[in-house]
């Protein structure tokens, strides 16, 4: 029997709250797929599934969600998770709606809550509007998104277009006012058959009250903070556990790989490139002749065996650029090829011994893990919030995943000069 079953919609996401979960005392493992295994770890408080559901088609997603929620459930899991993320990344006809309202009709549950609040990077929610630092959602560089492009900030709206209930709000004023008055409206909320309540959050101590005050609800959804807030109010009864040491990075070469084109990869691709060797991929190439290519760029990594930081490939493009690229090939076919380029190009520097992956991006990170074919992780040191060091469990191999707005500018060079392994 654990405490709580994770399923996230992305790799990054799910080193993300796995990274929060455990650094605030739970012990944690993470799987990438419906674990196929049956024999859990002793004494593990949560288990992150992760998941590649976020811009897949919908009807997958929920499959995808349903066979981990009963996987968990198969495992004596007590409570679940559904973890999007923080940025709420769909769209009108985007996942979260439809997973969210088949767990809640799998666990036979009529109500949860709706915080993708994560306070420490930025991300605010304020009369259910979401902010990115000073910015709207709509306003941010979100609103630019290759697959996911964010045009909406207002929550309740967007979770009422793509599920099938009604969304209320829990403002900032009630959640000042502590748990207990939140659990009064969570009770009001559900007699007006209120399905989805939006919380707002704009510090860590909100979500502290929102983690005690849905202590009874069977599902959340969120982005990491509220995990946080969970971990710790789970922390506070059960006493914490540390197991960072598994998931420290191991020795050997790395590689960057960029695939996200979010404002703040441009900033650290920008930065790193005068510390490192970089290559960045022809998207004409990458739609035309993959094979090649990633043996050509292959052999261009292990060539710089001498530099003293990982080399760098990179797709990521600012967003003039990336509408040039998407209007000349069409935004699926490009995203697609520079997926498959990575896809083919991984295996390869794993088989020419690369055991260090720095990776930017969700969906990439989805691409490099699963294309490795590592099924499960312990997770180690965080580098920044959200993107701690993970290690896959049946060999020595480790990975940095970043979702593409976290991180300082100086991430890539900080996250192998400061951990060295
Ligand atoms: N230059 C580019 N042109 C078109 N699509 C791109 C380009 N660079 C990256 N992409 C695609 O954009 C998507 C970025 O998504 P992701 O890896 O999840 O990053 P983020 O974490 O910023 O969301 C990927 O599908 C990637 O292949
Ligand atoms: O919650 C978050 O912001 C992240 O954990 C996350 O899901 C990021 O996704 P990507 O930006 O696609 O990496």
């Amino acid at each position: 029997m654990f405490y709580l079953g994770v399923i996230a919609d992305d790799f990054t996401g799910a080193t993300d709250i796995a990274s929060f979960l455990a650094q605030n005392g739970m012990s944690v493992i993470q799987y990438n797929g419906v674990p196929a295994a049956n024999n859990l770890p002793p004494d593990v408080d949560a288990v992150v599934i992760s998941l590649k559901s976020r811009s897949c088609p919908s009807e997958e997603a929920v499959n995808d969600s349903l066979s981990a929620l009963r996987w968990l459930r198969a495992h004596d899991c007590q409570r679940f998770y559904f973890k999007y993320c923080s940025t709420f990344d769909s769209t009108a006809d985007g996942n979260i709606g439809p997973v969210t309202d088949a767990l809640l009709t799998e666990l036979g549950e009529s109500q949860t809550v709706i915080s993708p609040a994560l306070p420490v990077n930025g991300r605010t929610v304020y009369q259910g509007y979401l902010f990115v630092h000073q910015q709207l959602l709509s306003e941010s560089g979100m609103r630019h998104h290759p697959v996911t492009p964010m045009r909406d900030s207002q929550l309740l709206r967007l979770m009422e277009q793509q599920a099938s209930g009604r969304a209320g709000l829990i403002p900032l004023a009630t959640l000042q006012q502590g748990s207990e008055a939140v659990r009064q409206q969570l009770a009001q909320l559900r007699q007006q058959a209120v399905r989805y309540v939006v919380m707002d959050a704009v510090s860590e101590d909100d979500l502290l009250i929102q983690a005690a005050a849905t202590e009874d609800m069977r599902l959340l959804t969120g982005g990491s903070g509220l995990g946080f807030g969970v971990a710790r109010h789970f922390a506070a009864t059960h006493g914490t556990k540390s197991d960072a040491q598994r998931g420290r990075p191991v020795a050997g070469p790395a590689v960057v790989i960029s695939g996200s084109c979010s404002t703040m990869t441009n900033a650290q691709v920008a930065r790193y490139k005068p510390q490192a060797p970089h290559f960045a991929l022809d998207i004409v190439r990458c739609l035309q002749d993959r094979a090649g290519y990633a043996a050509e760029i292959c052999r261009w990594v292990v060539e710089q065996g001498n530099s003293t930081l990982a080399p760098m490939v990179y797709a990521t493009s600012d967003a003039d650029k990336l509408q040039q690229i998407q209007q000349q090939y069409g935004a699926a076919e490009s995203s697609q090829a520079i997926e498959q380029l990575f896809a083919r190009l991984v295996p390869l520097l794993a088989e020419n011994g690369i055991q260090r992956f720095i990776v930017a991006g969700g969906e990439t990170s989805g691409v490099v893990t699963q294309s490795l074919n590592i099924t499960g992780l312990h997770i180690g040191p965080t580098i920044s919030p959200g993107i701690p060091w993970v290690r896959a469990s049946d060999r020595p191999v480790s990975l940095a995943l970043k979702s593409g707005n976290f991180g300082d500018e100086n991430f890539f060079a900080r996250a192998q000069l400061e951990f060295m392994p």
